[in-house]
């Protein structure tokens, strides 16, 4: 494990995604055997092998392996990828994931896996005759990362690093300005990459600041996104929920407990408010990673995992980083009318614990209600202390992986005061752990039946597996492989499919022997069609989206 990272600002010579597929030399032809596709040389120009470790096989870069909590070793890479098996004819366009692939910065080595700059991969995919794949890996340039690479070390404060404080008093000063307006918070934006509807494509975590542009073809950082409204507010929910006319998201008031949910016109800068949830519980809002949306409604969790204002405000760790677990301040949903603003359900639910929802959707009738999905963590903070790095890179192998389920909502619509938390399938289908989910977004908002998530195949300390939920059958189907970390499995829809899992499930893994590869697997059978490696292994990320190709 390198503890230190020497940067490598490389030009990139190879071919670019939408203009390298003409430009790009010929990869193996469709469906090859994998040996032949591995013989081809990657082209791997722009590693420099002689300087970094940077990976293994054919690009001749041979030393120590990448895995999932190894940062990567450089800037930025660029090239061709051989694919294994068989691309689908209308896979055209461009998978891209975010997610923290750098730890370690001078001498210093972050504690937590959400502490890491951020890491954009990409893999564009042609489909049919001549099928052909590119990649590449680019660092996201915020002020934290640029901040970091200059001095050596963090200036900003991330998920578990509080810079130390100033020694002078001028500066103490500063520092104390920085915290109260945010200025001292991270902008790295290491969570999710977003499409707009207007096609600009965004980066983001969960400060406000956080908010960049991102080229989709260089991976290049074209600059903070600038919100023009004046909402002001130090932390944003790090999952908007984006569609072709609007970003909609919700920005937690740590000082009145409550939530601002507000609403963005493709195309538009400004977010406008739509309405006002307030807490129940206290002293803060709980954490709000995510959320989850009906086609009515925009449905605002509150958990007593809760941000810590003091340590906000102080730069002091909180017992959970930036979060106090409060379980007596109970757990509650609410739910807000899209169009008036007007909360039309409140209601206290049996403690949980989710950073990631799945969906919602509304059930009409006699007992209306909204029903929400979650990753839950059988309402017990524990899985943060799990992805503490040590723990990650010393535990594999060893069953520590907290226990998670589908956990379903029913929030009665008719006032009643409590909601129900049950268990949606038997979690043994996915292995007692999942998390990393996504859907076929064509049914955001609506009753669906199908999501994919990370699971477990035990013994393990992190999920190992890709899983494909069926919330009906109430069955899981699950692809693994030894040694292997998948990210996120992200669902990608046939053009013209009416089926809600007619497409196909993307995936990039990280592998313990250092290889790294985006994997296609056919969304209804669960079974592998296709792999494209990389030369080198990738670090692990959290979550992608997809941007099909223009027509030519
Ligand atoms: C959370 C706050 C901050 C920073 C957050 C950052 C930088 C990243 C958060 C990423 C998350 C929550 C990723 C979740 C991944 C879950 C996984 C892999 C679960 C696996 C389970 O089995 C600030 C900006 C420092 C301050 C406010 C709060
Ligand atoms: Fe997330």
């Amino acid at each position: 494990m390198a503890t230190s990272l020497t940067l490598i600002a490389t030009p990139c010579t190879a071919p670019r995604s939408s203009s390298s597929f003409a430009l790009a030399p010929r990869l193996p032809p469709r469906c090859s055997n994998a040996t032949a596709a591995r013989r081809r040389a990657v082209r791997a120009t722009t590693l420099q092998s002689d300087q970094e470790p940077a990976g293994s096989g054919d690009s001749g870069a041979t030393t120590t392996k990448l895995s999932a909590s190894t940062s990567v070793r450089q800037e930025r890479w660029e090239g061709d990828l051989p694919i294994e098996g068989c691309l689908p004819p209308w896979l055209n366009g461009t998978y891209i994931r975010n997610g923290p692939g750098m730890w370690d910065v001078g001498e210093h080595a972050f504690h937590h896996l959400f502490d890491g700059y951020a890491t954009l991969v990409r893999v564009s995919f042609r489909g049919g005759g001549g099928a052909r794949a590119t990649g590449a890996h680019r660092q996201i340039e915020s002020e934290a990362y640029r901040a970091a690479v200059a001095r050596g070390r963090p200036v900003l404060r991330e998920f578990s690093h509080c810079p130390a404080p100033a020694k002078s008093l001028l500066h103490r000063f500063g520092d104390l300005v920085g915290l109260v307006t945010g200025a001292a918070l991270t902008d790295n934006p290491n969570s999710a990459v977003l499409p707009l509807g207007d096609g600009r494509v965004m980066c983001l975590t969960e400060t406000t600041k956080s908010s960049v542009l991102i080229d989709p073809d260089t991976l290049e950082t074209v600059g903070r996104f600038r919100y023009t409204d004046r909402l002001g507010g130090m932390v944003q929910s790090a999952h908007p929920i984006v569609t072709d006319t609007e970003f909609l998201t919700l920005l937690p008031d740590l000082v009145r407990p409550g939530h601002l949910v507000v609403r963005m016109e493709a195309g538009s800068n400004e977010r406008k408010v739509i309405g006002r949830v307030d807490c129940r519980g206290g002293p803060s809002p709980g954490w709000l990673h995510s959320f989850a949306v009906t086609e009515k409604y925009v449905v605002v969790p509150e958990m007593p995992l809760r941000y810590s204002s003091a340590s906000l405000l102080t730069s002091e760790l909180a017992p959970f980083y930036a979060f106090d677990w409060v379980p007596a301040s109970g757990s509650y949903m609410h739910v807000m009318c899209k169009s008036t603003g007007k909360t039309v359900a409140s209601v206290e639910v049996p403690p949980f614990m989710a950073i990631h929802f799945i969906n919602a959707y509304e059930e009409e009738g006699d007992e209306a209600a909204v029903v929400v999905d979650c990753c839950e963590h059988y309402g017990d903070p524990a899985i943060i202390e799990t992805l503490v790095l040590s723990r990650l890179r010393s535990l594999r192998g060893k069953d520590v992986l907290p226990n998670a389920r589908v956990g379903r909502f029913r929030i009665p619509l008719d006032g009643s005061p409590f909601g129900e938390l049950e268990t949606a399938l038997d979690p043994e289908e996915h292995g007692r752990g999942m998390d990393m989910c996504s859907i076929n977004p064509a049914r955001l908002g609506r009753k669906y039946r199908y999501a994919y998530a990370c699971g477990a195949r035990r013994p393990c300390n992190f999920p190992n597996t890709l899983t494909k939920i069926d919330l009906v059958e109430k069955k899981a189907k699950s692809w693994h492989e030894e040694g292997s970390v998948p990210s996120e499995p992200f669902f990608v829809a046939r053009p013209g499919a009416t089926d809600e899992d007619d497409g196909v499930v993307i995936s990039i893994v990280s592998s313990d022997d250092g290889e790294g590869y985006a994997l296609v697997l056919d969304a209804t059978t669960f079974e592998e069609i296709a792999r494209v490696r990389f030369p080198y292994g990738l670090p692990y990320g959290f979550h992608g989206c997809w941007i099909p190709a223009t027509e030519e």
